[in-house]
Parts: structure tokens; C-alpha cells; sequence
């Protein structure tokens, strides 16, 4: 793994040298065309505010990963009431989106076998939206007589992920996702989607830019609302989150339709949120205590917990309408469930206070 997160930073690290060094030249500009003392006031720190207080966003859209990307991958089967609770105390937390499960093949996540039961036993809130993973028209057919209202479709940058994680290759897979997203689309339901490996894949290594962009518009073109970026493995940086992001821009994808999705593997999943944010994404993907991985990604930890996101933001200014306690209480709640500790810091911090 260590492998992989070298050649990823080698591979934008190219594109971070440009950039440093198109900056250095202008500042250099500066001085040469003015006289000493402006040269001189030129050569001080620039004054000028951050750039976190002239571009981020008042309000970001959480959406809850939890019951779904934190429990598929749980050795031990969660009971289904315990998943049912969960999502509750998640919803009365304030969250907005919680995704509650997948109508994936119950051979492959047996985890998620329960998805009917579990759709169905939630007390939905209004304005509370609950979505499903859905891999193919067998699994929205499921979807859709268990009251479905949103789905999400999960394509890969890459060729070998995609492969072992939906057994298709990204081209076959984006076939199967069209068929199902006209289908959702005509019975009323939304469609979000997924790009996974938008970084790095445990299987390939770094994944071009590019890559990520094509499926990011092969997606939005077939009716997802939003397609959130998944870095799966958590070997991000925000140096590479940045050049993947921009080639994502790049090819005219508008920014209000991308979310990120944020493994904490290295430690950088917050600062990975911070850099989205600073180039203008407004949502991003998030599970209580930090639970989660692929069943189909060895090594990769769970998603930025949601304590430490909501902690980050709302020290920042900016609105959640996610409340900090309600949702600690729903952390803890599935902690003692499945009998393991958290991974929020926040969390950690705030159980030794209290
Ligand atoms: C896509 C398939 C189904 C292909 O699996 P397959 O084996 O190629 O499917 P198949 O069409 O050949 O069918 C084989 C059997 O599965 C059944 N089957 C087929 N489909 C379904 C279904 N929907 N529900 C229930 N059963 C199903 C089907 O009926 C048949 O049953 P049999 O005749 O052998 O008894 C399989 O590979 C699969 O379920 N994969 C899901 C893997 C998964 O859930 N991974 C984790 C989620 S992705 C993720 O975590 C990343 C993300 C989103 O969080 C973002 C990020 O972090 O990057």
C-alpha cells in the first residue's frame, strides 16, 4: 500500500511543481517592475485573506454512509432491528441523507442480505431521503417493491476494481447502470451515482484523472443527479484530490453535481473534504464512528467519520443542521451494538470529557 500512495503523490506531484512554480514566477514579476520600497513591500508576506474565507461554502449537504458503507463490510451479521435503530437516531441527528443499504447480491455482501426488511422498518421522516445501492435491474426490481424513492448506481475508474467488486468491466457496467437508471428514472425514483478508485485502486495503483472524469460524465449523462467521488482506499492526498477534481472540472462536469466520498486510511480524508470544498463542492459523504471499507478493497479503512466532519465545519461557520450530540448518541448507539470503538476522534475526545 505504502507502493501505492509513493506513485500516486510522484504522479501529481508534477502538476503541484507547475503550479508552484507559474506562482513563484508572478510574485517575481511583481517586484522586478517596481520601484525598492515596493519591491521590498512586495518581498513581505502578501496580505491578502486566506483563500478557506473567500471560497467556502455557507451550507454543505452530508450524506450518511453509514448503515450501508460502515456495516457491509462487518464480520459478524448486524442484526436487522440494530440497523433499523441506527438509521433512526442517524435521521433524528438532522441528517438529510442517510444511505441505508444495498440490493446488491446477498452471495457477495451477505451483510446486506436484509436490505427489504430493513427499508421497510425505518420510520422515514419526511424530507429525509434514504437511498440503496443498487448494482442491476434485479436488484431495483427488489428496490422498487420495497418503496424505494432513491438509488445509487456504483461504477469504477478502474478496470480491475470494477471487476472485482461488480464482476464487469467498466464498460459492460456503465451498459448495466444506463438500463437501470431509465428504469428508476421512469418510476419517479433518483438516481445517484458513484465513481470508486478515483485516486488509486488496490489492484492498479494511481488511476489518471481522466479516467475519473470519463465516468463522471458517462453518469451524469444517464440521469444521476450527482455522482460522488469515491477514494476508496484512502490514499488521497490533497494534492491529488486537487488535480483529480480538476480534471473532473475540466471536462465541463459543473461543481454543484459532485460530492466526495473520503476513506480515512492515511489520515487525510479531512483534508481531502477541505480541498473539495475549496474548489466549490458542496456535499460530501460521510459515516458515524467512522465505520466502513469495501469488502472488495483489502486495507482500506473506514469513511471520515461524521463527528469529525461536522466538528470541522461547524468550527468553520459553515451550516450541517446536523446536531453534534444527537449524532454522538447514534455513534455510540451502533459502537456498543457491534462491539468495537469508535474511529472519531471527536467522538474519542468528547466520550473523555463527558
Ligand atoms: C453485481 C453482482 C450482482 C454481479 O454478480 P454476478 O455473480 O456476476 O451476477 P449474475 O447476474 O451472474 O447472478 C449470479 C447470482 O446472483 C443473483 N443476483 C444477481 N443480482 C442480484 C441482486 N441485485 N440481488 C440479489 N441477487 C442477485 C442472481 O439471481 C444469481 O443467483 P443464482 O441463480 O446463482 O441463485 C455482484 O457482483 C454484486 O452484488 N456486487 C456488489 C458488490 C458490493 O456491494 N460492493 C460494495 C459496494 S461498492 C463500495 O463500497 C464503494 C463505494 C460505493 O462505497 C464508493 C467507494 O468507497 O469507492
Amino acid at each position: 500500500m505504502w507502493e501505492l500512495v509513493k506513485s500516486v503523490a510522484k504522479h501529481c506531484a508534477h502538476n503541484v511543481l507547475l503550479a508552484a512554480t507559474a506562482d513563484t514566477e508572478q510574485k517575481y514579476q511583481v517586484g522586478v517592475s517596481q520601484s525598492r520600497e515596493q519591491s521590498a513591500a512586495a518581498a513581505a508576506p502578501i496580505s491578502r485573506p486566506p483563500v478557506s474565507l473567500v471560497s467556502l461554502p455557507r451550507r454543505v449537504r452530508i450524506v450518511e454512509v453509514g448503515p450501508r458503507d460502515g456495516l457491509q463490510n462487518e464480520k459478524t451479521i448486524v442484526p436487522t432491528p440494530v440497523k433499523i435503530e441506527f438509521i433512526n437516531r442517524l435521521t433524528r441527528s438532522g441528517l438529510k441523507t442517510v444511505e441505508c443499504t444495498s440490493f446488491v447480491s446477498p452471495k457477495w455482501v451477505p451483510q446486506m442480505a436484509d436490505h427489504s426488511e430493513v427499508l421497510k422498518g425505518i420510520a422515514k421522516v419526511p424530507g429525509v431521503s434514504y437511498p440503496v445501492l443498487v448494482p442491476n435491474l434485479k436488484g431495483l426490481e427488489s428496490a422498487l417493491a420495497a418503496g424505494v424513492e432513491e438509488i445509487a448506481i456504483f461504477g469504477a475508474a478502474s478496470e480491475s476494481f470494477s471487476r472485482k467488486n461488480i464482476n464487469c468491466s467498466i464498460s459492460e457496467s456503465l451498459a448495466r447502470f444506463g438500463a437501470v437508471a431509465q428504469a428508476a428514472r421512469e418510476k419517479g425514483v433518483r438516481v445517484r451515482g458513484y465513481v470508486s478508485c478515483v485516486v488509486g485502486c488496490p489492484y492498479e495503483g494511481p488511476i489518471a484523472p481522466a479516467a475519473v472524469a470519463r465516468v463522471t460524465k458517462t453518469l451524469l449523462d444517464m440521469g444521476c443527479y450527482e455522482v460522488s467521488l469515491g477514494d476508496t482506499i484512502g490514499v488521497g492526498t490533497p494534492g491529488t484530490f486537487r488535480a483529480m477534481l480538476q480534471a473532473v472540472l475540466d471536462a465541463h462536469v459543473p461543481v454543484h453535481v459532485l460530492a466526495v466520498h473520503c476513506h480515512d486510511t492515511y489520515g487525510q480524508a479531512l483534508a481531502n473534504i477541505l480541498t473539495s470544498l475549496q474548489m466549490g463542492v458542496t456535499v460530501v459523504d460521510s459515516a458515524a464512528a467512522g465505520l466502513g471499507g469495501c469488502p472488495y478493497a483489502r486495507g482500506a479503512s473506514g469513511n471520515v467519520s461524521t463527528e469529525d466532519l461536522v466538528y470541522m465545519l461547524r468550527g468553520m461557520g459553515i451550516e450541517t443542521g446536523v446536531d453534534l450530540d444527537l449524532l454522538l448518541d447514534a455513534a455510540d448507539y451502533i459502537c456498543a451494538q457491534i462491539d468495537r470503538p469508535t474511529n472519531s476522534k471527536v467522538g474519542r475526545a468528547l466520550c473523555r470529557k463527558s
